[in-house]
């Protein structure tokens, strides 16, 4: 029987980006990439994104959390997850809990300290954004990366020119007129692949709405066409703040709803609110699990 069977998930999303909540705090067991995709292979434990709890590993945090994608890659960021993982640890009956109104969570990419707002919003800081190239990292050097290069799209040789930007993990930010006019489940796993991209990146369409009000549209690294993405929000804010198109507080408008993003002067942080929901809770097939290696 694999180590995983049986376990209880949590189904949560944060403005419909789909994800899984698995706690393996107290054990030594680590989810695989072929486990992964096993998990997201089921209607009821599937995800944009799976939040695995494990044991904290630097004093001062509640819990270490590894971030896979649907097709089993990790990422060090997943803001809408961060958020459903503080709701489940602060609320969800079954859980060791712990903090009742705010947490630090940790993962491969630094600390994430997380506020509770309300029942079921949540503020997280998601850290200073970097821009050096091999940060984010690019496959060459941009001096400026508020605008880097792509290789052309025959069916949109406009998208050029993307902002590139790291919150823990990549970003790029096409400025356009019209975000909802790209067929971005053609275009983006392109777009996530091009060579200037040698971890690959998470691609999002921008629309600059006024200089409070940013419409978005994501095409995730590993998972697709999502209906938000907090990493792509506030990577969104930062590299419009950095080119003049806005202040350092927007609203940034997802398929799913709406993000608050705040680039603080203080320390260069960005602050993410939104919501959260719970979906249903179960237990991971063991069916699905056993063809996993
Ligand atoms: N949905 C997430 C970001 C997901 C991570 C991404 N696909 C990656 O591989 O970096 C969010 O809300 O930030």
């Amino acid at each position: 029987m694999n180590d995983l069977a049986n376990s209880r998930f949590l189904k949560m999303n944060g403005l419909g980006n789909e994800i899984t909540v698995l706690d393996l705090r107290g054990s030594a067991i680590r989810v695989s990439a072929a486990e992964a995709r096993s998990i997201a292979a089921d209607p009821r434990s599937h995800f944009d994104q799976l939040m695995v709890l494990h044991d904290p590993v630097t004093p001062g945090t509640d819990a270490f959390m590894r971030i896979y994608n649907t097709d089993g890659t990790e990422s060090g960021a997943c803001g809408n997850g961060t958020r459903c993982v503080a709701w489940a640890m602060m609320s969800d009956p079954e859980m060791r809990r712990t903090g009742a109104y705010g947490l630090v969570l940790e993962t491969k990419a630094g600390l994430l300290p997380v506020e509770r707002v309300s029942d079921r919003v949540f503020t997280v800081d998601m850290g200073t954004p970097l821009f050096g190239w091999t940060d984010i990292p690019l496959g060459r050097p941009f001096p400026d990366t508020r605008r880097i290069a792509v290789d052309p799209l025959a069916e949109a040789p406009e998208l050029q020119g993307p902002s590139a930007v790291s919150m823990g993990n990549p970003h790029a930010i096409f400025w356009v007129a019209d975000a909802a006019s790209y067929d971005l489940s053609r275009l983006g796993p392109i777009l996530e692949n091009d060579p200037v991209f040698p971890e690959r990146a998470n691609i999002s369409l921008a629309q600059v709405l006024s200089p409070e009000h940013i419409l978005l549209h994501v095409w995730e690294r590993g998972a697709g066409l999502t209906r938000a993405c907090g990493s792509a929000a506030c990577a969104t804010l930062v590299a419009a703040a950095r080119k003049g198109l806005t202040g350092r507080k927007a609203t940034l408008t997802l398929p799913g709803g709406d993000l608050e993003i705040a680039w603080r002067e203080a320390d260069d942080h960005v602050l993410m609110t939104g919501p959260v929901e719970l979906e249903h809770e179960g237990l991971l097939s063991a069916a699905l699990l056993a063809g996993a290696a």
